[in-house]
């Protein structure tokens, strides 16, 4: 399948949409808005129990805006957030000065805390779930200019707003984050701090300091967590993480020397660090999504749509082939 075509047409037309407000205004006649209360998405349970994002159509927003005594104008309130396949242009709407109950009536859905909604939406929908409230949450808190105290004012797309006394442009930021697993050739290294769930384990993780590389961030905060040098960094993937606000994490493997494996913890960042083997990683992969209801595991690792889970995942799958060459189980 080529998707080149359509996807570089539709970058064009996002493109239109971010930087032309008249074609923006226009484009929210034929949107899909995901509207979120106090930053929480709405969701809707479907036929057969399954939990999706509600995506509603223009009409219908602006039909339900009346009945809840909102003018049906407040939908151009809306950020855009991209397109969906079949090119519609997509669009999220704070609407915590709704009352959240008849709201939920009106759409037939409710609205969920972010991080629980990771838990009950399919894959594929959490990163746009994350990214229409991380959008949200930047206008929220950038609403003034920090040179002049003035207020700034968006764009149609949300794209960006501008200080017109000042002429300083902002734009959503992320901060860089490094999340690395570390390697001794057998086991790897996970750490949790105190304020992870019980029983949670995951890859050691850092804020990226001014002028740093990813290499230099990593090398520092490996050596400032657990006190050990790591070699042979190896990219692995990237992710948009909206807790506690936008974070752009950056996952790397990397590897210590297996006689220089003596982990010396920085107790002011973790409660522990340790070293896993390859049996107590696979166990832990193999326990289903955390049951509310149940206690936690004493050993487990985030969930899959955490890009540490990527890279645990990805661990294991290296250990298993390595173990096969070599005639282990
Ligand atoms: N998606 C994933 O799989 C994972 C995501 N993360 C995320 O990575 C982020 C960073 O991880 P940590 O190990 O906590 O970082 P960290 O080891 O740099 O420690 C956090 C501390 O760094 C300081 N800091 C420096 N720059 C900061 C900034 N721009 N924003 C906030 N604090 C800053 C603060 O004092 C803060 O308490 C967290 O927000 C966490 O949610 C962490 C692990 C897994
Ligand atoms: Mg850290």
């Amino acid at each position: 399948m080529n998707l080149t075509k359509p996807v570089k047409n539709m970058s064009r037309y996002l493109k239109r949409l971010k930087e032309d407000d008249e074609a923006c205004r226009e484009a929210l006649k034929s949107g899909i808005f995901l509207l979120y209360h106090k930053l929480s998405p709405l969701l809707r349970e479907t036929s057969s129990g399954i939990y999706t994002l509600a995506s509603l159509k223009t009409s219908d927003l602006e039909h339900i805006l009346e009945k809840v005594g909102k003018d049906k104008h407040f939908v151009n309130e809306s950020f855009l957030l991209g397109c969906t396949d079949k090119g519609e242009p997509q669009f999220s709407l704070e609407v915590g000065d709704i009352d959240r109950s008849a709201l939920e009536q009106e759409c037939r859905g409710m609205f969920v805390d972010l991080r629980k909604a990771f838990f009950m939406l399919p894959g594929p929908e959490s990163p746009l779930a994350a990214k229409g409230q991380a959008l949200l949450r930047w206008h929220q808190t950038n609403c003034f200019c920090s040179a002049t105290g003035q207020p700034t004012i968006r764009n149609q797309s949300g794209s960006f707003r501008v200080c017109h006394s000042s002429g300083i442009t902002y734009y959503p930021k992320m901060a860089p984050v490094v999340i690395v697993l570390v390697s001794d050739g057998s086991r790897c290294l996970l750490a949790r701090q105190t304020m992870f769930p019980l029983g949670m384990y995951s890859a050691l993780s850092g804020f990226c300091d001014m002028g740093e590389s990813v290499e230099e961030t990593l090398h520092r905060e490996v050596a400032e967590e657990v006190g050990l040098e790591v070699k042979n960094i190896q990219y692995s993937g990237s992710q948009h993480w909206p807790f506690p606000q936008s974070s752009f994490m950056l996952a790397c493997h990397a590897t210590v020397n297996p006689d220089k494996t003596q982990v010396n913890i920085d107790k002011a960042e973790l409660e522990d660090a340790r070293w896993f083997t390859y049996e107590e990683i696979t166990e832990a992969l193999r326990k289903p999504p955390l049951d509310p209801r149940r206690e936690p595991p004493v050993f487990w690792v985030p969930p899959s749509y955490a890009i540490a889970n990527q890279l645990i995942q990805e661990w294991a799958n290296q250990q298993q082939l390595s173990r096969k060459l070599h005639g282990l189980k």
